[in-house]
Formats: structure tokens, C-alpha cells, sequence
């Protein structure tokens, strides 16, 4: 069986590059599921559905009616436990690495386990590193941590690589949803370099421009979610060309 994380296994190893789009159930309309799935790029891989706060069955209801319209593989990426749901294929069972918040390194997915321990969800363990993006994000004010500076790459790179010590198999690179600026070329060259695991990269990324630098650094798979709520992406998401292939 060709689980999701072989996937990203596979797009790491052949330098096949993903695109993942960022549905947040707080600011999505269900109803047009089927109108949004049809504006995303052809290359997109992955739908992640989660926010940083999402009001308790919001979750599920957005996952049913993206699920009525694709066959993408929808991947939970929660702000906390209550945002868990069967409907979805599996969930970034996220560890806030960059913080030092026992909620969200440990707290959180102890309590997650009741709701996990029956489901089918794949859980794919993943080392969260929150970075400057040079404006305050939800994950820093909800989480109450603070994001490593960008200066601070051999920080980075050790927490990264930490993460990966500690059994994570995935590394996910976070500027923050609505950053200023995305996480630098540099940053995401140097992780990419010391870790073996696949990379996530997101935050900021508004045009395709950021979207291939973040991939010629080493992202294996990046990020996007405001770009394409704001509308702002989608006049150019019809030349988008990744190389990347369907899975
Ligand atoms: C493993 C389980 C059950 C939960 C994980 C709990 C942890 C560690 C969460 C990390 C901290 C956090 C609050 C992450 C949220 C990540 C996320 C879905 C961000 C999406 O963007 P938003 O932060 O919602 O941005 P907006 O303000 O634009 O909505
Ligand atoms: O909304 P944007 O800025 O694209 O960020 C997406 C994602 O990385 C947030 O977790
Ligand atoms: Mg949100």
C-alpha cells in the first residue's frame, strides 16, 4: 500500500517537488469546495486542512466536502487535538520544536492519543520549527513562543536535525501563515543539507517566483494557503510548471 509518507519519501528522493495548499476551516466556505479545488495548480499534491484556532466540527465539515471533489490525499495540520478527524487521511502529528511551551512539544498529543489510538489516520511524526517572518503569527501567539530569528541558521539547522534525532520523519520549516517574508533560501539550503528526512517549507510564499526558490534551495515540499485564499495566485497558477507529477 502507498502510504502518504512513502510519498513524501519518494518526492525527496527523486527531486520531485510538491505543492501542498493550506485550507483553514475557519475561513473556508464549504459550499465552494468543488470551485476552489478546480482554481488550484495542476501540480498541487496535497491538501493540508488546519488552522492555529478552529472552532470545535469545523474541521470535519470542510474535510467531507473537499473529499466530495478530490481524491488528493488531505492531511490534518492542527493547532491542537480537537481539530482531529477520521474523515481526513492522515494528520502531521506536529511537536513545536523552535518553542519551549510543554503544551505543544508534549501536552497536545498526549491528548490527541484517546482520539488517535482507534483511527486509521497515518500519523506522520513532525518536527515544527516556527521562523521570523516578520510579522506576528497565530502559531507564536497561540502557542506563547517565540520564532527562532532567520539570523540564527545554525540554530535552526540543530533543531532541525534534533528533530530528526528524536525519530521526527518529516522537518516542516514554518515562516508563519501571512508572514512578510517567507523562510530564506539559506535557512531551508542549510537544513535541507544537514537533515535526511524530507523538508517542509511554508509561510509567505505569494508568487511562484518565492515557490521555485524555496524548491531550488531544498524544500521538498512547500506550503501555500493565504496565496490562494486572497485570490492572488490563482491568475498564475495556470503557468505554474514544477515538474513535479501526479502521485
Ligand atoms: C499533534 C496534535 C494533535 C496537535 C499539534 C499541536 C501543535 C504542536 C501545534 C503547533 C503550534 C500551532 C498552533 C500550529 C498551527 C499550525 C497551523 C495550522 C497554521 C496555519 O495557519 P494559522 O496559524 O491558522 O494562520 P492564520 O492566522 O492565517 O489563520
Ligand atoms: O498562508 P501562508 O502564508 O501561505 O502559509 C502557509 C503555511 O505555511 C502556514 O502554516
Ligand atoms: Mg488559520
Amino acid at each position: 500500500m502507498s502510504t502518504i509518507y512513502s510519498e513524501f519519501l519518494n518526492s525527496a528522493n527523486n527531486k520531485l517537488k510538491r505543492l501542498c495548499i493550506l485550507v483553514d476551516p475557519d475561513k473556508f466556505a464549504n459550499e465552494k469546495a468543488g470551485f476552489f479545488l478546480k482554481s488550484l495548480p495542476v501540480e498541487t499534491s496535497f491538501i493540508f486542512v488546519g488552522g492555529s484556532t478552529v472552532a470545535a466540527c469545523k474541521t470535519e465539515a470542510t474535510v467531507k466536502a473537499l473529499k466530495e471533489h478530490t481524491h488528493l490525499p488531505i492531511l490534518l495540520f492542527p493547532g491542537d487535538y480537537t481539530q482531529i478527524t477520521e474523515e481526513a487521511d492522515g494528520i502531521l502529528f506536529l511537536s513545536l520544536l523552535s518553542g519551549r511551551n510543554p503544551e505543544y512539544l508534549i501536552g497536545q498529543q498526549i491528548k490527541s492519543v484517546s482520539c488517535l489510538r482507534s483511527s486509521n489516520l497515518e500519523i506522520i511524526p513532525t518536527g515544527y520549527i516556527l521562523i521570523d517572518g516578520g510579522k506576528e503569527s497565530a502559531v507564536k501567539r497561540v502557542s506563547k513562543t517565540l520564532p527562532l530569528p532567520q539570523e540564527k541558521v545554525q540554530l535552526i539547522v540543530d533543531t532541525a536535525l534534533a528533530g530528526q534525532y528524536l525519530g521526527k520523519q518529516l522537518i516542516y520549516l514554518e515562516a508563519g501563515s501571512g508572514a512578510n517574508f517567507p523562510v530564506s533560501e539559506e535557512i531551508i539550503a542549510a537544513v535541507r543539507n544537514a537533515i535526511d528526512i524530507p523538508l517542509i517549507a511554508g509561510g509567505g510564499i505569494r508568487n511562484t517566483l518565492q515557490l521555485q526558490k524555496s524548491y531550488e534551495a531544498g524544500a521538498d515540499l512547500v506550503v501555500i494557503g493565504t496565496a490562494f485564499e486572497d485570490g492572488e495566485f490563482s491568475a498564475e497558477a495556470s503557468n505554474l510548471s514544477l515538474e513535479s507529477s501526479e502521485i
